[in-house]
């Protein structure tokens, strides 16, 4: 079955990103190019600049985009980079950019990227696949603690502990190798009477490793810090996150911006200088309707922050 990657909060975001017909905004996770295609209707002299850091993804917003080539530039790079982006592009700031964190349908459905326990495929799952890293590495060179850990944190599964304990005793034979051999070895670890609750028993750990490959989480704070550096004033940030501890990043960073000071409370003058850099519009963040997640249930735990550039 094909999956065609449905944007989430489509009119959220176009709302949130407040568009001028001749604004220049940044899509850093370009996907299918679902919300990129809105944007770029809405341009008259504007630009959309997009950014992913899957080859295939920018292949296919390449075609997506045809129509519209004389507004956009597509760009293969990690959003981390965007400081750099625009500045090989000459350009110093734009209007607006987005962040829609994660993986996408296209990426869950091609068939050799592990991205899915639902197809059998080598354990790799890098977006960027220049990156010698892969969930094969996290699956057989972790320590157990290691994993436990991930799988714990990124995953939020509570047989964490079992599911790494197995996994370690399995690839002490030989090494795990493929998807549905990761599969098997969770199933095994998580007991047969719970196993069919909470949806598929693997989806919790194959999110977890592959946030652990491609360090999600990692890059996030500074990767906010980049993108408000190039907002214009009144730019506006709006980034969507799948998962609670991305959504935490977001929230304290976007507080961090929002702070005029962060000298520590018994100072009595400040000395450290911060300015608020960021108003943020969304105290509480934006989930989808009841509609959006009936007929696109992939956009469930979406959640979505905006903020403004002071
Ligand atoms: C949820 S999808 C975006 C879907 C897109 N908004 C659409 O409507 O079609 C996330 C995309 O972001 C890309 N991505 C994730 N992290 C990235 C990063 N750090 N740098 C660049 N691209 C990234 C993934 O490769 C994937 O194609």
């Amino acid at each position: 079955m094909k999956f065609k990657h449905v944007p989430v909060m489509l009119n959220e975001v176009l709302e949130g990103l407040n568009i001028k017909e001749d604004g220049i905004y940044v899509d850093g996770t370009l996907g299918g190019a679902g919300h990129s295609t809105e944007i770029v209707k809405r341009l008259s002299t504007g630009k959309l600049i997009g950014i992913d850091q899957d080859e295939n993804a920018i292949k296919k917003s390449k075609e997506v985009l045809a129509d519209y080539s004389d507004r956009t530039i597509i760009v293969k790079e990690n959003f981390k980079n965007i400081k750099n982006v625009l500045n090989t592009l000459g350009i110093n700031k734009v209007d607006g950019i987005l962040l829609d964190l994660g993986v996408s349908s296209h990426q869950l459905d091609e068939e050799e990227r592990g991205f899915s326990y639902n197809k059998d495929a080598p354990l790799d799952m890098r977006m960027d696949r220049g990156n010698a890293f892969s969930a094969w590495d996290v699956v057989n060179k972790y320590s157990e603690k290691e994993l436990e850990k991930i799988i714990w944190d990124f995953g939020e599964e509570k047989w964490a502990k079992r599911i790494a304990k197995f996994i370690v005793e399995e690839r002490r034979e030989s090494p795990i190798d493929t998807t549905f051999e990761l599969v098997s070895v969770i199933k095994k670890a998580i007991p047969k009477k719970v196993r069919s609750q909470g949806g598929h028993p693997a989806r919790k750990t194959f999110q977890a490793i592959r946030i652990e490959v491609n360090q999600e989480l990692d890059i996030l704070k500074n990767s906010i810090l980049n993108a408000n550096e190039v907002l214009n004033e009144s730019g506006r940030l709006c980034i969507i996150t799948f998962h609670s501890l991305e959504d935490r990043i977001v929230k304290d960073t976007f507080k961090y911006l929002n702070k005029d000071c962060i000298c520590p409370p018994e100072f009595p003058v400040c000395t450290c200088n911060k300015k608020r850099e960021l108003k943020i519009l969304t105290r509480k963040p934006i989930i989808p309707s009841e509609e959006e997640i009936e007929t696109n249930p992939r956009s469930r735990s979406a959640k979505l922050r905006i903020g403004e550039k002071v």
